[in-house]
């Protein structure tokens, strides 16, 4: 098993700044979420993590050593992203069976039986070829790449986006039992937030360039309150601590608070506290407003 650390990547596409030095270390044995606003930056960061893009500037470690141009460091990862149909060369003029065996080839401990018993499980056939897929077979697609992979650390970028449902919690249930029964570590970006929040164990809100936060989901939705009531019994229970994304209604004030280890509010003020979900915290954090 491995861990990766980033360690300053900046990357800059011509002059527009995406990333500004991010720090992120991912601990073997866990399931992240990487969740931030659209064009934020995360399949970049996940590619750069994966030595398929370069940074501007900073490195990507795996146990140690540098991950680009190095075959050694790269057999622990694998970076399964949405295949684009719309080339007319590449993977999309391929079977999934054909897909397959470049996937068997790319990864030391590629499993064909799972992913084959996966293809099947979602109800497609392995000789479709890619282009006919519907944009959900497409994620099963990547999704069986990424699980049949067996790499150390795997990292799926928005494996759900094309998903229904009873398809995402489907998914969600074998990538939890994949986990539990092999103990690889799994990054998977995701906008759709609530469902998961149950499903990773830690969680990474990636903005304005840089790790807003990284944090076990648990932990920190223990100390992440809404709290209303009278603006002025608001502002003074929440003196001094962490507000975000405050709300009024005429006299009335919603404000989120993200206490540090040891804060509470402060007692004796008539205000209403409610816990906030992974999905309001995040938007309270990356809204435009926060
Ligand atoms: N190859 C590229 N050349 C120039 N700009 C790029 C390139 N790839 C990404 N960008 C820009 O970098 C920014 C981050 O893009 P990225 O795809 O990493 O974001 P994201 O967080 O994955 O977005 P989304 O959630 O919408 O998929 C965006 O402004 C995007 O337009």
């Amino acid at each position: 098993m491995a861990t990766l650390v980033c360690e300053n990547i900046v990357k800059n596409y011509k002059d527009k700044k995406v990333l500004e030095g991010v720090n992120l270390e991912i601990e073997q044995g866990k399931i992240y979420g990487l969740i931030g606003r659209n064009g934020v930056g995360k399949t970049t960061l996940l590619s750069i993590m994966t030595a398929q893009n370069p940074a501007t500037s900073g490195q990507v470690y795996c146990d140690g050593e540098r991950v680009w141009e190095n075959r050694k460091a790269l057999d622990h990862l694998c970076f399964s992203r949405e295949i684009n149909t719309m080339t007319p060369l590449g993977p999309n003029t391929l079977k999934i069976k054909e897909y397959f065996r470049v996937a068997k080839a790319l990864y030391p401990n590629w499993d064909q039986k799972m992913a084959e018993e996966l293809i099947e499980h979602f109800g497609i056939s392995i000789k479709k070829k890619i282009n006919k897929l519907s944009k959900g077979m497409l994620s099963m697609v990547t999704i069986a790449i990424g699980l049949a992979s067996k790499a150390d650390i795997t990292i799926l970028d928005e494996p759900v986006a094309g998903l229904d449902v009873v398809a995402r919690e489907d998914f969600y249930r074998i990538l939890v039992e994949e986990q539990a029964s092999t103990g690889r570590t799994f990054i998977i970006s995701t906008h759709i937030i609530e469902e998961a929040a149950a499903v990773f164990e830690e969680v990474i809100f990636l903005d304005r360039g840089n790790v807003l936060l990284k944090s076990n989901t648990e932990e920190l939705l223990s100390r992440a309150l809404h709290v209303t009531g009278d603006a002025d019994a608001v502002d003074a229970a929440t003196e001094g601590l962490n507000c975000h994304h405050a709300e009024m209604m005429g006299r009335s004030k919603g404000v989120t608070v993200l206490l540090e280890p040891g804060q509470q509010l402060k007692e004796g003020y008539d205000v209403t506290v409610q816990p906030l979900s992974l999905q309001n915290l995040f938007v309270a954090l990356c809204g435009k407003e926060a």
